[in-house]
């Protein structure tokens, strides 16, 4: 995996990230490293969770989920970081299994996907760090009714994997439900590269150990500089851009493949970074659909967004046939994988000409080491960003007031911010 930041030093004159920016921000990230590494040592929360791919046991994963031989399906019930890691890994890569994420809790979603299962031969993943999210727990219900309307005995079928308390340890113990424990000190969106990511991709026969290969290959390259650490220069000049206007990260990979990808970045940039005021917010794209959509956006609209464009130098490809048809014969002989690497170089060569910064990443494949690294690098960033902007990049207390109205608003308890829902003003147009 490399990262290239040309554009961004090609763009320097319209935002002011230029080499010496970056030169004197390379002591910071030194500093910043120390307070890294010396966090990782200590398996401070957090920190901790850089860690994984030396502390992860991938034999152990297997072992766990190894009395499901077999499964047509595997539905992984969670949300947030108990699901989005675990839903990069399977809907990036190919499998006879298909993978489903129950992690929302719209009723006609639910009920499509229950419908169209075969319950007897697909393995319910529940995922909960906490072990008491509504929404899992909902849907862990619907589901296991669902399953004994199908005749099928949910015990046998249920696979679980949560921490050493809460209503969800609770219920495995109680029925001896085959299950992994989360690692302490790993927030949820830091977890993929754990039993919470890692279980759902060994159902469905996914190389585990090359994903945690790639993470080590990344983590390799930590380093007391950015200009030796890719995962470093994302962190580092994405900071950067940020103090100086660029307050979105549009994250744009040129791969349906990483559509997903997307979401979980959103999730670790939005929830890390987004505090005290501060922070980047993650805008979710796909090259080269949104060319389509949200470019004429990015290169002529608020200059405050970086792009951030990745693809993968090596994929499977599509001949485009030749043609005679008038105007089309540029076309055919081509390829697929020429045409979208056009688009992406386009892309990146029309926004610099507009003076809009983006930063390249390249995989070698979106295979489960390149996967390995990005996602490793991606967290190694996220969390050298934090240190930089000296935010608390380890916990999301922001989210526990909804969580706390909802629950409310369902008789769950008594809390005041139930009431501020029903006291809220309203004005509605008809
Ligand atoms: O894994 P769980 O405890 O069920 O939490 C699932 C998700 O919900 C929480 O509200 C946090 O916002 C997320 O960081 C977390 O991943």
């Amino acid at each position: 995996m490399q990262v290239d930041l040309g554009n961004v030093l090609d763009t320097a004159p319209a935002h002011g990230v230029s080499r010496e920016a970056l030169d004197r921000l390379d002591d910071r990230v030194a500093a910043a490293h120390d307070r890294i590494e010396r966090g990782r040592a200590a398996g401070e929360h957090g920190y901790e969770s850089l860690n994984l791919p030396n502390t992860t046991d991938p034999a152990a994963i297997r072992d766990a989920v190894s009395r499901f031989d077999d499964p047509s399906a595997v539905v992984t019930v969670g949300i947030g970081g108990s699901a989005l890691g675990a839903a990069t890994l399977t809907d990036a890569l190919e499998s006879d299994v298909d993978a489903y994420y129950l992690d929302n809790v719209d009723p006609e979603a639910v009920e499509r996907l229950l419908d169209s299962l075969d319950l007897a031969s697909t393995v319910v993943n529940v995922v909960s760090r906490s072990g008491t999210t509504a929404e899992t727990l909902a849907n862990f219900l619907v589901v296991r009714e669902a399953m004994a309307d199908a005749g099928v005995d949910w015990t046998d079928r249920t696979f679980v994997t949560t921490g050493e308390e809460g209503n969800l340890r609770d219920l495995a113990d109680k029925h001896d439900l085959p299950s992994l424990p989360v690692p302490d000190g790993v927030p949820g969106r830091f977890s993929v590269l754990s039993t919470v990511g890692l279980a759902a991709a060994a159902l469905c026969g996914h190389d585990i150990e090359a994903v945690l290969e790639g993470a080590a290959a990344q983590e390799a390259r930590l380093s007391d500089s950015l200009f030796d650490s890719p995962a470093y220069a994302y962190g580092a000049v994405s900071y950067a851009l940020a103090e100086r206007g660029m307050q979105q990260n549009a994250m744009m990979p040129y791969a349906e493949s990483l559509e997903t990808f997307s979401e979980w970045f959103a999730q670790l940039w939005a929830e890390s970074l987004g505090k005290d005021g501060l922070g980047q917010t993650p805008l979710r794209a796909l090259g080269a659909t949104d060319q389509h959509s949200q470019l004429q956006l990015y290169r002529a609209g608020p200059r405050d967004k970086l792009v951030t464009l990745v693809r993968a130098t090596e994929r499977e490809d599509v001949a485009i046939p030749e043609t005679d048809l008038d105007g089309l014969a540029y076309l055919g002989g081509s390829s697929l994988g020429d045409l979208l690497d056009a688009e992406f170089e386009a892309t990146e060569a029309s926004l610099a000409a507009a003076g809009r910064p983006s930063v390249r990443i390249e995989l070698d494949r979106v295979d489960e080491y390149g996967l390995g690294e990005l996602l490793y690098a991606m967290e190694a960033a996220c969390v050298l960003y934090g240190e930089l902007a000296s935010v608390d990049t380890f916990v999301q207390p922001a989210v526990e007031w909804g969580k706390r109205a909802a629950r409310g608003l369902l008789g769950g308890g008594d809390f005041e911010e139930a009431d501020a829902v029903e006291e809220k003003s309203r004005l509605v147009v008809e």
